[in-house]
């Protein structure tokens, strides 16, 4: 797998003077495929995903993304990858100075250089897939609701036809039908690009929709990785708890320590 992988990580450490968060997490993500990465408060989720985006740099270990090294590359390296990359993050972190489509088409103008006019038609063809109006496109960001942002922000992510895309806790802060409206856009934009995908969740209803493969991080390693249909047959206690969100447990014995 690791020769095809769009992304790959290989004993990935991360700590923060003595508190070690990641110690040694493997995965990878291949061509086309949507890999979730599960797991509770804490457990270093965020952490990891920026150790692949470059905001975070991990003291040991490698991220290949497209098989060139993340870890210790050059900003123009790092600028190239994230050109063919598309993040939708938490908060949808749109730009409130800015209309919606100048949101939308900020990949475009700014990283592509293309002429407004044209940023503009893509970006109404963008809303459009996910289900915003026209009318839309001049409001300012902070007048939409928290599911409307998010479709913009997933306008955002797909508008430069990245592909990779990034998303974190994409259903976090909007209600479970909005959210389930977010998981088919999600899976829908996806497909249609055919890009690989990473998400981080602890959403679990929302990691089964739109995954493949779920990886649940504990204790700083992946400690189960596999396909979405596997879950439930899956004989790890830890991934059972998280999943059937039981307060006994193994996991809860560690939550002490946080
Ligand atoms: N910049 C930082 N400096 C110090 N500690 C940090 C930093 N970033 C993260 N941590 C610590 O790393 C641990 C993992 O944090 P992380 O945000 O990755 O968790 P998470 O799994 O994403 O949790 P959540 O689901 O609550 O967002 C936490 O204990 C956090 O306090």
């Amino acid at each position: 797998m690791s020769d095809t992988a769009k992304i790959s990580l290989r004993d990935v450490h991360k700590s923060f003077g003595p508190k070690k968060v990641l110690q040694g997490v493997n995965l990878d993500v291949g061509p086309g495929e949507f890999v979730a990465i599960i797991g509770g408060s804490g457990t270093g989720k965020s952490v990891t995903l920026k150790c692949v985006l470059g905001l975070l740099v991990p003291e040991q270990g490698s991220i290949k993304v497209n098989g060139t090294e993340m870890v210790g590359a050059s900003r123009s390296t790092r600028e190239d990858m994230l050109a063919h990359t598309g993040m939708l993050f938490q908060g949808a972190a749109l730009f409130d100075s800015l209309p919606v489509w100048e949101n939308v088409a900020f990949g475009l103008i700014e990283g592509r250089g293309m002429k407004r006019k044209q940023a503009r038609d893509i970006a109404i063809a963008r809303l459009a897939d996910v289900g915003l109006g026209s009318e839309v496109a001049n409001m300012s960001p902070a007048s939409l609701s928290g599911g409307m942002q998010k479709r913009v922000g997933l306008a955002r992510a797909i508008a430069t036809e990245p592909e990779i895309l990034f998303f974190d806790e994409p259903t976090t802060g909007i209600d479970p039908i909005m959210g389930d409206v977010i998981n088919d856009l999600i899976v829908k934009c996806t497909r249609e690009l055919g890009a690989c995908a990473m998400t981080i969740t602890h959403d679990m209803a929302s990691a089964r929709k739109i995954a493949d493969r779920v990886a649940m991080l504990y204790q700083g390693k992946i400690i189960w990785d596999g396909p979405v249909s596997e879950i439930d047959k899956a004989d790890n206690p830890y991934l059972q708890q998280f999943v059937s969100g039981d307060i006994e447990g193994p996991l809860d014995l560690d939550l002490k320590h946080l």
